[in-house]
């Protein structure tokens, strides 16, 4: 048997329940429940309701196997959350996942495109290895229709079921950072350094420090050197910056790749970015910073600053995968 809806006019509606938020749209002003599930109907509430075009409730006779979508959906998000991800109380049929940290998102893919693909669930999510803080909406859930039949919401806790959660938050190791800054127009005091107040600034904003900011002459062997001390000294990362591009007398991407140290890619097929380069010495990230990250707001950096702090080792198919999507400006 399947629940049925009673329609019950607005006069004999007094003292009955409502089974699902009553939403109001205002355009431009407000969108949201003029009453909630579970409302009693009073005598005052008649007036409002009819100016939002209601002019009957409906009452639910639930039959086995059919839930409300307020617990469709409460179930869904239960399913999908891993760690440090919590859930909101649903309004209007849909609950909200929360970061309870600062970190880095974490999204499987396929599986959300598997929930996705029941008919009818809504699981939208934001895309996956994203920073976000705590307290931000990180997906929401909800099921269409207001009865919606429990089997399916069983296949979405199955699929949810089968391996690494579906949604998670990484919190971010406290990390700290060692950068060289080459460029003999630094080294000899011509023009003022920039990197090291722009790195400053990110690599807090993530909790972690600025152990040490040294600066080398357009010379790869005084680089690497600089770059090995910050690693001896314990850097958990270093950041070489300038030197990036073409001229001849850039040294930076040829200072680090000479340093017997894997690198997993020198360009980035993001712009701006494009001149980047990613080296890992053992588990030690070395990344070669180009002019860009002194001039743009967001860069390929931007992308990947987050994902190491957050413990991630980075391989060069996710470097290829910046390129789609990766045209920002510049
Ligand atoms: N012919 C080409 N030109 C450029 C290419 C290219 O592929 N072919 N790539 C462009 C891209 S993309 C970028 S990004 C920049 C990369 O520049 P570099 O990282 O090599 O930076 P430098 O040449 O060392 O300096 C450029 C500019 O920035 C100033 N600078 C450098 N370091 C500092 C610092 N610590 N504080 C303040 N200012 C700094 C430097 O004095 C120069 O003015 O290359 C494009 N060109
Ligand atoms: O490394 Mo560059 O951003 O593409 O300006």
């Amino acid at each position: 048997m399947k629940s049925s809806m009673k329609e019950v006019p607005l006069s004999q509606a007094i003292g009955l329940v409502l089974a699902h938020d009553l939403t109001q749209v205002l355009p431009g002003k407000v969108k949201g429940p003029l009453f909630r599930s579970g409302h009693v109907v009073r005598e005052e509430d008649i007036e409002p309701l009819l100016s939002i075009g209601k002019e009957h409730i409906y009452v639910i006779e639930w039959a086995e196997g059919e839930l409300h979508e307020d617990e469709a959906a409460r179930r869904i998000a239960t399913a999908v959350k891993g760690s440090y991800v919590s859930l909101t109380e649903s309004k209007e049929g849909k609950v909200n996942l929360v970061a309870e940290k600062d970190g880095l998102l974490l999204v499987n893919i396929s599986c959300v495109h598997q929930i996705n693909g029941i008919e009818q669930v809504v699981l939208s999510t934001l895309k996956t290895k994203v920073p976000v803080r705590k307290g931000e909406r990180v997906a929401a859930s909800r099921v269409i229709p207001l009865i919606y039949p429990e089997e399916r919401i069983i296949e979405v806790e199955r699929i949810a079921g089968q391996g690494n959660p579906i949604l998670q938050v990484v919190p971010y190791r406290s990390t700290r950072i060692g950068i060289v800054t080459t460029g003999n127009e630094i080294a000899k005091g011509r023009i003022e350094d920039r990197f090291g107040p722009v790195l400053r600034q990110k690599v807090e904003k993530f909790g972690s420090e600025i152990m040490g900011q040294t600066f080398a002459s357009d010379d790869r062997k005084r680089i690497q050197q600089q770059i090995r001390s910050f690693i001896e000294q314990g850097a958990d990362m270093v950041f070489v910056t300038g030197g990036m591009s073409v001229d001849p007398d850039d040294r930076t991407p040829g200072a680090i790749a000479d340093m017997g140290v894997k690198v997993v890619s020198y360009g980035t097929p993001m712009l701006p970015g494009s001149m980047l380069m990613l080296a890992y010495d053992d588990d030690i990230p070395i990344l070669g910073l180009p002019g860009c990250v002194i001039h743009d707001e967001f860069t390929s950096f931007d992308v990947f600053l987050p994902r190491l702090l957050a413990g991630e080792r980075i391989a060069r198919e996710e470097v290829i995968a910046l390129g789609y999507g990766g045209l920002h400006s510049c």
